[in-house]
């Protein structure tokens, strides 16, 4: 099998000649970014701990009245560390001491924010629509396992912490959901934030497992700026990424689980584009690697049965509200990507560009209610 195209940066960075590649980066990715000095002994760890590290410093103007709000940001993508085939237990206990090793060095490079990919202790099994033994990844999201460990990292560190798991809530019929916990740097359970769309395409069968998220779009107000949390296929619906700005979010956070074939020209724009329309910054996370099953499954498409999902193409970055964007982590390796920003770059685009100013939802609340109505006909002119 033909090795994994490993990026697209490097992939340029070699082809092209010098002057080139920075008309190029500009283009497509804005303006240059200062690069993140990040320390020493947290760079030499994580190439002894086969983690990619990327630093990348977003800046805003210096304003008289309010200080820079300067903030890191990190994000972790990362492959299952067991096969498929290994017990519940052990795949998950893998993952927590795996990622825990990446969170130590993103607490080394000072971040204040992290966030995981979803799911993320568990291998992304909803492709073989089998229910046992996947459910049982399933846990609490106030008590679990991995949240107790969370709330111990985030308290260690004096890092706000994001961790998306599938949620079992035992007080409500032991129903499943897609969550996002959200828990803050003093190690308390802020809240949680339901995955609100369902993806029903290729072999993402989610909706067989978990229920459409009834937590709206809460925005967490943290000490280190107020963020939300977008979950994956979210990020195609531009309303849901909106409401999260509606509700004052500086930062929303899009941890996914995604592959190439499916998705990848898509993904470089979604949460991009809604960090320019919405004014705020995103960071879109995404698994790596292939994960393989004991069972074949289909996907419905008339091909033969197969027992992976294809390849998680990683590519994790963030984007600022004036269209630049960092380059993206690896596809194939498990990364960590470290961005300082200021959140006073929001309020400046607002000024600049005034896409909130001039959003009218006034007049797409109206136009909006008059579409949902049963008796609607679309105001469609015909010569
Ligand atoms: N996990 C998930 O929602 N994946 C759906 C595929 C996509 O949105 O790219």
């Amino acid at each position: 099998m033909a090795a994994e195209f490993d990026s697209l940066e490097k992939c340029l960075a070699k082809h092209l000649p010098a002057a080139d590649l920075k008309t190029v980066n500009q283009i497509l990715y804005g303006r240059e970014l200062r690069s993140l000095s990040l320390p020493e002994d947290a760079t030499s760890l994580a190439s002894e701990r086969d983690l990619e590290v990327q630093g990348y410093g977003i800046d805003a103007h210096q304003e008289e009245l309010r200080a820079a709000r300067v903030v890191r940001v990190g994000a972790i993508q990362n492959k299952i560390v067991l096969p498929t085939s290994a017990s519940v237990d052990e795949q998950r206990t893998a993952l927590h001491k795996r990622i825990g090793q990446m969170v130590e060095i993103a607490a080394m490079c000072g971040v204040n924010v992290l966030c995981l990919q979803e799911a993320w202790p568990m291998p992304f099994a909803f492709c073989t629509r089998e229910k046992h033994p996947w459910c049982e990844f399933a846990e609490d999201a106030l008590i679990g396992p991995t949240t107790k460990l969370c709330q111990e990292w985030a308290k260690k560190y004096n890092m706000v912490i994001i961790s998306p798991i599938l949620e079992r809530d035992e007080v409500h019929g032991d129903t499943m959901w897609n969550t996002a916990v959200i828990i803050s740097n003093s190690g308390q359970v802020m809240g949680k934030s339901r995955k609100n769309h369902i993806p029903r395409v290729g072999d993402f069968n989610e909706s067989t497992y978990y229920m459409e998220g009834d937590t709206g779009h809460k925005v967490f107000e943290t000490q280190f700026g107020r963020i939300a949390v977008n979950i994956c296929y979210g990020r195609h619906h531009p309303q849901n990424w909106m409401m999260y700005g509606v509700n004052g979010a500086e930062l929303v956070f899009n941890p996914s689980a995604t592959v190439g074939t499916l998705s990848e020209p898509m993904w470089g724009i979604e949460a991009r584009n809604a960090a320019i329309a919405n004014s705020y910054f995103t960071c879109a996370i995404n698994r790596v690697g292939t994960e393989h099953f004991p069972n074949e499954f289909s996907s419905g498409d008339g091909k033969p049965a197969h027992k992976d999902f294809g390849h998680f193409y990683g590519s994790t970055y963030v984007a600022a509200p004036d269209a630049s964007r960092t380059p993206g982590l690896s596809r194939t390796r498990d990364g960590l990507l470290v961005t300082e920003l200021d959140l006073n770059l929001c309020r400046q685009m607002k000024d600049g560009w005034g896409f909130r100013m001039t959003q009218r939802l006034n007049l797409y609340a109206e136009s909006l209610t008059e579409a949902i109505k049963p008796d609607y006909k679309p105001p469609i002119v015909k010569e």
